[in-house]
């Protein structure tokens, strides 16, 4: 009732024990406070938050236009509704390597588990879309380090997230990107988030190259082809995400429902689609609520 039982420290050492012990970890994104307990109720092993999607939430594009504070605010909030473990998007951590050191503590004051900075460059773009350009890699380095030495809980996971296979095209590309994990965890990175990888054979190269955990992104309308994860667990990636999937399956559904109000002038043949209110009432928790509520006031009119 009200929020997670689970304090920040639990959640951060749980993450770090599950992701040693080699598993694939299954993180969807959470569009919402709401759509985290689901998440948790469906059984799944941590909560993704992404970006793009607080950013579409306030109906803006994926161009690094969210602040610090409106990220770590969100985050806070879907954090505490639920006792699984959130990784935040904290794109290319707001700044210089002083701004990254500042947004890690706030990271941290809200109740994440881990985050990724990216090494793009400012202002950012969608990580699956073209004319991405990344920092050298000293720059890149510098971010890491900065986070890591800005965390105070030692259990908070910091991974780097490198953008940079996209910016090159065939073989080559994807040596660079190796390259780059392989200073990237140099600097410091607990886990490494190598983006738009096309294929289960560029994941493989990886995940050869480094030996710290991987996350695979299984975003839709990218660049990487929707690998399962059965297929990402047999190459022995750690966690998997799909960052934006429940907000296009929830905005797919509203815009036919739109659609049907329209046409129709009621909702009644899709009644089997919608959470039922039974459902949500039970998603939060609202007889605790009442039974907290009568042990406070009597309710009953005295005469
Ligand atoms: C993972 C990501 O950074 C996000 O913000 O969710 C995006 C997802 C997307 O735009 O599809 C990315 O891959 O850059
Ligand atoms: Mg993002």
């Amino acid at each position: 009732m009200l929020y997670s039982k689970t304090t920040a420290e639990q959640k951060r050492l749980a993450l770090r024990e599950r992701l040693a012990s080699g598993e694939l970890l299954r993180f969807p994104g959470a569009f919402n406070p709401l759509s985290a307990r689901l998440i948790e109720r469906k059984g799944f092993d941590g909560v993704y938050i992404s970006g793009a999607v607080l950013a579409a939430d306030l109906g803006l594009p994926d161009i690094g236009l969210t602040t610090l504070s409106e990220v770590a605010g969100r985050g806070e909030q879907i954090a505490r509704m639920t006792e699984l473990p959130a990784i935040i998007d904290a794109d290319t951590g707001f700044g210089e390597p002083m701004n990254v050191a500042r947004t890690i503590q706030s990271l941290e004051n809200a109740g994440i588990a881990g985050c990724h900075i990216e090494d793009q460059i400012n202002p950012k773009r969608c990580g699956h879309l073209d004319g991405k350009a990344v920092v050298d890699v000293d720059t890149a380095a510098k971010r890491i380090r900065a986070a890591v030495d800005a965390r105070r809980d030692p259990n908070f996971l910091i991974m780097a997230r490198t953008d940079i296979r996209a910016t090159a095209d065939g073989p080559m590309g994807l040596d660079i990107a190796v390259d780059r994990a392989k200073a990237l965890v140099d600097a410091g990175a607990d886990a490494i988030f190598p983006e738009a990888m096309r294929t289960l054979e560029e994941f493989e190269t990886m995940r050869g190259a480094v030996d710290v955990p991987l996350l695979a992104n299984m975003t839709e309308f990218g660049k990487s082809e929707l690998f399962s994860a059965q297929q990402l667990a047999d190459i022995g990636m750690n966690i998997v995400i799909w960052p934006v999937s429940m907000l296009r399956i929830a905005m797919g559904a509203t815009g036919r429902a739109l659609d049907t109000l329209n046409d129709e002038g009621h909702l009644r043949g899709r009644l089997d689609e919608m959470q039922h209110r039974a459902d949500l009432y039970d998603l939060v928790d609202y007889e605790a609520y009442n039974r907290f509520d009568s042990g406070v006031f009597n309710f009953e009119v005295e005469r």
